[in-house]
Parts: structure tokens; sequence; C-alpha cells
């Protein structure tokens, strides 16, 4: 698993390093970390770095200084440097000073013969010839989104960019992004990632992320998010041992779908037929359609007398009326993890005081879109992280957020983010899928924060194989559920292969 830290904890492990180590050493060796990333990056796209261009766009804070000083190293690697002062007056002096003592040029953003965007004539020059551009606009202390000048200037770019920290523009604890913004190629990072490289438009705006040692270490605290590796779900995915059985491995009820919406049932059976090897009991009105589909799984019409089980997967197609609403009671009395998807969000919504059926100890997953999660608690808005995370503390449930970026908070504050790099399931049943999924991997035992980190996983990972229609294709093509059902053996083997 990787930490994600915010801002604070990292600039208060930065103090405590700085207790034991000077400040401009510890930039130095951040900018180093920059410098070799960039130079390896040149050497990728240009077979060289001795006598390539390289360009730094400079702000006002350590960010520039950073950018500056790493700048210097790759003047001595044989490269010509160009920095373009975006806050002239506040340029870090020791980077300043570093960068022309190593030979490199210095201009201003609005420098003479300025064009209309106000762009001097030497840094459009700078800019346009560069090989790279290193940007040093902003960091940590990143608020809102690009100036005038900074994003007039971005947009001339055509060169790769490598990020100092993060990409400038990008809201450093949400992702977002309410303006112009730098889209990098790659984005060197120091001690440890922060929110902006896994949330929100961030994610995709970072380019692949690389962190580099700066000696946080042991001063930095637990992570405030958390983002699974393909290697832990792979290896944490439940399978079946010499001495299981049928009943052993854990039994999921799916109560799902309506005569009117028998899809939903076929959709989330299906799923937990494959997340698990376990059994599977369907209950309510679809069990024939659900039985033609899928043979191996034991369908009742009701949840009265659907059998025991270990966990409940609920809601998709039961539909908001009086009998939807008595699924759902049943389920929240029988004292098993539920996770409580579609229809069920819709009824918790309409009528709290359905949380008096539920057994105080057994766990409860909710798992809103957007429209969902509103009618529960009101617009998302940008912090989607602190959304999520309050909603699982007043409910005390397990909440997983759907999105291009899955977010999974915990009720004790604990939160897994799984940033997406394709939006494949966005598509009509892929929501009933990811139920199934997860109350499989409920029925095992597993912890429900966990087991929902591995579902959306798996489920984005099915997604993309279905689209891509098998390795190796680079363009992928439109998939409903049902493709997307049918690549989960896939994408658990993928995950369990790494
Ligand atoms: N503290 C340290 O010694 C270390 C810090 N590091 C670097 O320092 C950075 C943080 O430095 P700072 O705290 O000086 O902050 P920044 O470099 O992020 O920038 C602060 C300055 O930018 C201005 N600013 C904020 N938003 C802006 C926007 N949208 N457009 C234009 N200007 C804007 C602020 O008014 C302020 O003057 C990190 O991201 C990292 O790159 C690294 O060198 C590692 C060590
Ligand atoms: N833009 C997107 N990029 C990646 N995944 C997405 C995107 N939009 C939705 N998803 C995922 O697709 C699924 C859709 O679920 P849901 O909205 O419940 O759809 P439905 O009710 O039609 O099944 C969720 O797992 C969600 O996280
Ligand atoms: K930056």
């Amino acid at each position: 698993m990787q930490g994600v830290w915010t801002p604070d904890q990292i600039r208060a492990a930065e103090r405590s390093v700085f207790a034991r180590t000077p400040e401009p050493l510890v930039m130095r060796r951040a900018a180093f970390a920059v410098a070799a990333h960039s130079a390896r990056l040149l050497a990728e796209t240009t077979g060289a770095t001795a006598g390539r261009h390289v360009t730094l766009l400079v702000g006002a804070g350590n960010n520039g200084g950073d950018a500056l000083w790493a700048g210097a190293e790759l003047r001595r690697r044989g490269a010509g440097v160009t920095a373009v002062l975006l806050a002239p007056d506040k340029a870090h002096p020791a980077g300043l000073a570093a960068l022309r003592r190593a030979g490199g040029r210095v201009v201003e953003a609005s420098g003479p013969g300025a064009d209309t965007a106000g762009i001097g004539a030497a840094a459009t020059d700078a800019v346009q010839r560069a090989d790279l551009v290193i940007d040093g606009i902003v960091g940590l202390s990143a608020r809102g989104s690009l100036r005038p000048v900074a994003a007039e200037l971005v947009a001339r770019v055509e060169a790769p960019i490598v990020a100092v920290d993060l990409p400038s523009g990008v809201d450093p604890i949400t992702g977002a992004v309410d303006g112009p913004a730098v889209d990098a190629d790659l984005t060197v990072t120091f001690g440890g990632r922060k929110p902006c490289h896994v949330l929100g438009a961030g994610a995709v705006l970072s380019g692949s992320v690389v962190v580099a040692d700066i000696g946080l270490g042991d001063d930095l605290p637990e992570p405030d998010l958390h983002v699974l590796e393909p290697s832990d779900v792979g290896a944490g995915w439940p399978v079946p041992g010499a001495s299981d059985d049928k009943y052993s491995q854990g039994v999921v009820g799916v109560a799902a779908g309506s005569a009117t919406y028998p899809g939903a049932a076929v959709l989330a059976a299906g799923s937990a037929v494959q997340a698990t090897s376990g059994m599977v009991r369907y209950a309510g009105p679809a069990a024939d359609v659900v039985r033609s589909r899928w043979p191996e799984v034991v369908a009742t019409g009701s949840v009265a007398d659907a059998g025991r089980v270990q966990s409940w997967a609920v809601g998709p197609g039961i539909g908001t009326g009086a009998s939807g609403r008595e699924v759902l009671r049943h389920v929240l009395e029988s004292g098993r993890p539920v996770c409580a998807d579609a229809d069920s969000i819709t009824l918790f919504a309409q009528d709290p005081t359905l949380w008096d059926a539920r057994e105080p100890d057994a766990a409860v997953v909710l798992t809103p879109h957007a429209g969902e999660f509103e009618r529960l608690a009101g617009e998302v808005g940008p912090d989607r992280v602190a959304a999520a995370r309050e909603v699982a503390r007043r409910d005390d449930v397990v909440l997983l957020l759907k999105g291009n970026t899955t977010v999974i908070a915990a009720p004790d504050g604990r939160v897994l983010v799984n940033p997406s790099t394709h939006a494949w399931p966005a598509t009509a049943g892929s929501g009933d899928v990811l139920t199934g999924l997860i109350g499989a991997l409920l029925a095992t035992g597993m912890d429900p924060w966990l087991a929902c980190g591995f579902a959306a996983h798996a489920h984005a990972l099915a997604a993309e194989l279905a689209a891509l229609g098998g390795a190796g294709e680079e363009a992928g093509a439109p998939i409903g559920a049902s493709a997307l059902l049918a690549a989960l053996p896939a994408a658990i083997r993928t995950l369990r292969s790494t």
C-alpha cells in the first residue's frame, strides 16, 4: 500500500528534518532528483542531455528555488538552461545565484518586447525553443489556478514538462482545477505523494509520479490517504485453500433486481459468482432470470426464505417503494455485513428510521455516485475525500464514493483512493457489478474498507481489459456492463500474477 500525505503533514516532517539537516541542503537534494529525472527524460525523448535546451518556469517560492537549483545541475551536465522568472523580485536568491554561477541564462516573463499577452520576446523564445520545460511556478503553497502570464507561457510549451512537486494550477489538497493548469509528463515529488497526485484532475495532470527521498523517512506520520498497489490486491484476493468447501469461503446473499429490472440482479449475482469461489444466494423477483443465466446461484423469491448468508449485497433495481424498504430492513436486521447500493441509498435518504433496523456491530458499506451522495448529505463539492470521510463518520459506514477517482472512507477516518487512468466503467449497470463484488468479498470476512478497495481495483481493471479487447491493444472500444462482468476473471488473474 502506498501512503499519501497532506501538505501540512509534509511541512511538519520537513521542519523536523531541518533541525538535523540545513534547509538549503534539503532543497538541493530535492533539486538534484528533479535534475536527474529531467536528464533521463531528455535522453529518452531527444537522445542526449548535453547540448539540449531546458527552460525553467520559476515562481516566487521554494518551488521555483528547486527549479533553479535543478537548472544549475543540468547546466553542469551540458544542457543549455534558461530561467523565465514570473516574479523577478521574489525569485529564490540562492537558487538564482547558483544558476548564474553555472552559466544559466535568466530572463523575465514580462521582459522587453512584451506582446499583447504580456510575454517578453526572450521568454517566448525560451519556451518555444525548449526540449524540456521544468515547472517551478508553484508547489505546496499553491492557491488557485495559474495566473494569466504563467498560463500564457504554459500554453506556448510544446516540449515535455517535468513538474516540481506538483503540476502548478492544481489544488495540492483536492487535486481540483478551476482554471489553467500545467499538464505534466512527469512529476518529481519529495518525501511522499500528496493528495493532488491521486485525486481529481491532478491525478491525470501529474503524469507519472516519482517520489524522491529527501530524508523525511521516520518523521512522516501515518499517511492521510492510502492507495492499493495491484500486487496488494492480487496477494490478498481470496481463493480456495485445500481445506475449503463452498461454505467455509462465505456465502453472499444478493437482493437486487425486480420484474422491471431483472438485469441488475443478473449483473450483481454474476459478479458475486465470479469474485470468489464460495456460494451465492439470490433473493428477489428475478429468481428465474438469475437461475437461467447463473445456474450455480441458489435463487429464491424473497429475502425471508433465502437461507443463511455471511453478507448481503442489496439495492440495485429493488425500487424505492414499500417492498424495497422491507428488503433493506430485512438484510439490516440480519446482523451480517451489508453492501447497500443504488435504491438502498435512496431509501436511507428518504427514511432515516431505516438505520434503526441495523445491528450495531454489523458493517454497512454505502456505494453512492455523486447524485446518490447528494440525497444523503448534500452536494459532494470539490473536496471529495472530506465529503466521504464526513458521511462515513456520521453514519458509521464505509462510504465508497464513485467516480473517475473512487474514494473509500472508513468510519475511523482511514481513506483509500483508487485513481483511474481511464473511464471505461462509466456505463449503465457497472455499479451493479461493483455491488456484487463487494458483497462477495464481505462474505469472506475481509475488512469492509479493504474489500471496497479490492473491488474498486478489480472493477476498473476489468473494464480496461474489456475495452482493450485483449492484451497488447492500445485503443479501446466502448463496453457495456456485461463485457465488464465477463472480464472479471481476467482482471483477478492479472492482479494475482503481479
Ligand atoms: N521547505 C523546503 O525547504 C523544501 C521545500 N521544497 C519545495 O518548496 C515548495 C514549497 O515552497 P513554498 O512554501 O515557498 O511555496 P511555493 O513555491 O509553492 O509558492 C509560494 C509562492 O507562490 C505564490 N502563489 C501561490 N499560488 C499561486 C498561483 N496560483 N500563481 C502564482 N503564484 C502563486 C504565493 O503567493 C507565494 O509567493 C515545495 O512544493 C517544494 O517544491 C523542496 O525544496 C524540499 C524542501
Ligand atoms: N468517469 C469515470 N471514470 C472511471 N470510472 C467511472 C467513471 N464514472 C463512473 N465510474 C465507475 O463506474 C461505476 C458506475 O456505477 P453507477 O453510477 O452505480 O452505475 P449504474 O447504476 O448504472 O450501475 C462505478 O464503479 C464508478 O466508480
Ligand atoms: K510545480
